[in-house]
């Protein structure tokens, strides 16, 4: 099976991340231990010696993509100099040393500039409860950071505070297109004329937001697929700014669900192949395995011709060749969209987001959220009636009869076949582009992954070694949800 990695190998372990929930149903940890050690933050000599201890055991945590890139730029720089591979490219050089150049000023500004941060105790709260210090505690930048920035990739531009608050009318409630987690993000116009979107951190402790904000540039520098989203620049003064070209239909979740609009099948089937596109890159089209992880509707934003693209890269983590999978010890990522493995071992690997990707197909066949106002799991409706094959009664109701009943059965297949409950039986995200373009049949893909397994995963292993069947995940989902939102 092409898709199995080795079982041997060995997988990458997280720090045990303290997790949090928010009003969205979105559970994620505060900021690492690898993180907070690389900030250089004055810490007590018993923090030091756990944070030393979780830096060795991890692989790229989490929150750790920044110090992971790095060092892998700063070793990738060192072997280019020793070879002379075609595959480097003057601009791959450019940057590998201006990420170099960026890590020695940010690593001397972070020193400088974070020694005044609480202390290791305030990792231990969660983003539910830091988000009700919002807006109090946007911490002060260090300039070595935004002189940092502007080396990681020289077409950004980097925007002053009053560049952003003449853009969006001083940051007006008007202008306030979006809401997450940690951000809130603002229509504006720049001078040029040009419309952005702002996405201003505000949420979290000063390490969470400066990890959440780095983590996510430090992604988006090494993307660049018609299907992610892109940057224009950023700003450091008065808080944390990313600007991002906008997507002037917003999410695909605030079109889907709004009640006075109605999504036509045809761009439903666009926003599929294009989501799936994005993530087959993600998962196997750069240099790097990147794992999205916070795959859902409202990261998917839509272009002007309602070509999707992922956004949000704040969870968004890197996966090395060796490792099979990555190991998290706290819920991170959004109700709703999680699979099995990951509840019960926090397994992280490509068939996170194959699971994630599932649920967003079903999103698209009924028009329900991953999870309704009462926190009912759409994948527990949905499962019996796509097992029994009742698509007709999957369908959203206000499409009625205006779709390709062969598409949307592809579809509904896709979506069970990344709905499995064992990771080695959902499909990669690159067979389903092959699939949804009409390359490969759906029949062909359903046998490859309905045949015995001969190869299997770390997280197969341990979910048969727990007889774990379909029910018992239904089950753990509820009761996860459960504890977790206190119902
Ligand atoms: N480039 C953009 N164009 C238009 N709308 C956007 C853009 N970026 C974000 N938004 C809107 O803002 C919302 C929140 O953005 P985003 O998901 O990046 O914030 P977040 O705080 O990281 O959220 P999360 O809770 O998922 O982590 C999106 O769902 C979308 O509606």
């Amino acid at each position: 099976m092409e898709d199995v990695r080795e079982p041997s190998a060995s997988p990458c372990v997280g720090s045990g991340n303290i997790g949090g929930e928010n009003a969205e149903g979105k559970v994620h940890p505060v900021a690492d231990g690898e993180h907070l050690s690389s900030l250089s933050v004055s810490i007590s000599a018993e923090d030091s010696a756990t944070l030393n201890m979780e830096e060795r055991k991890e692989g790229p945590s989490p929150r750790g993509v920044l110090e992971g890139c790095l060092r892998s730029v700063e070793s990738e720089t060192a072997s280019s100099k020793a070879s002379t591979s075609d595959s480097e490219t003057p601009s791959n050089t450019r940057s590998a040393s201006n990420w170099h150049r960026f890590s020695q000023l940010f690593k001397k500004g972070s020193a400088m500039g974070l020694q005044t941060l609480p202390s290791l105790g305030i990792r231990k709260l969660s983003r539910s409860k830091s988000r009700r210090a919002r807006g109090s505690m946007i911490p002060a930048l260090y300039p070595s950071l935004d002189a940092g920035l502007c080396l990681m990739k020289p077409s950004w531009k980097a925007f002053s505070l009053s560049e952003l608050e003449t853009a969006t009318d001083n940051f007006s409630h008007k202008n306030l297109i979006g809401e997450g987690g940690y951000a809130e993000v603002y229509k504006g116009q720049l001078q040029d004329g040009q419309f952005v979107a702002i996405k201003r951190i505000i949420r979290g402790t000063p390490e969470e937001m400066t990890v959440d904000f780095l983590s996510e540039l430090g992604i988006i520098v090494h993307i660049d697929h018609p299907n992610t989203a892109k940057l224009v620049g950023y700003g450091v003064e008065g808080g944390m700014h990313l600007v991002l070209y906008l997507s002037p239909h917003g999410s695909l979740a605030s079109l889907l669900y709004s009640p006075e609009k109605k999504l036509e099948w045809e761009i439903r089937y666009k926003i599929a192949l294009g989501t799936a596109e994005g993530l087959g890159y993600l998962h196997e089209g750069g240099q790097r395995r990147i794992i999205h992880r916070d795959i859902k509707a409202s990261n998917i934003l839509l272009k002007e011709d309602f070509e999707p693209q992922i956004s949000d890269f704040g969870l968004a983590k890197w996966l090395p060749e060796q490792c099979t999978h990555h190991i998290v010890s706290g819920f991170e990522g959004t109700f709703g969209y999680l699979p099995p493995e990951y509840f019960l071992h926090g397994i992280v690997d490509e068939k996170t987001d194959v699971y994630a990707y599932g649920v967003l197909l079903l999103e698209l066949i009924t028009g329900r959220p991953a999870l309704d106002s009462s926190q009912k799991s759409l994948v527990m409706w949905a499962k019996p009636l796509l097992i029994n094959n009742s698509i007709d009664e999957l369908v959203d109701p206000r499409l009625a009869d205006a779709y390709d009943s062969e598409q949307m059965n592809i579809v509904a297949t896709v979506s069970s076949l990344c709905l499995h409950q064992s990771s080695v039986q959902r499909p990669r995200m690159n067979q389903v582009v092959q699939v949804l373009k009409g390359r490969e049949d759906i029949s062909t893909l359903g046998k490859r992954y309905q045949k015995p397994i001969l190869q299997r995963t770390y997280s197969e292993e341990l979910l048969d070694a727990e007889e774990y069947n379909s029910t018992k995940h239904l089950n753990d989902l509820s009761r996860h949800m459960e504890i977790l939102l206190e119902i």
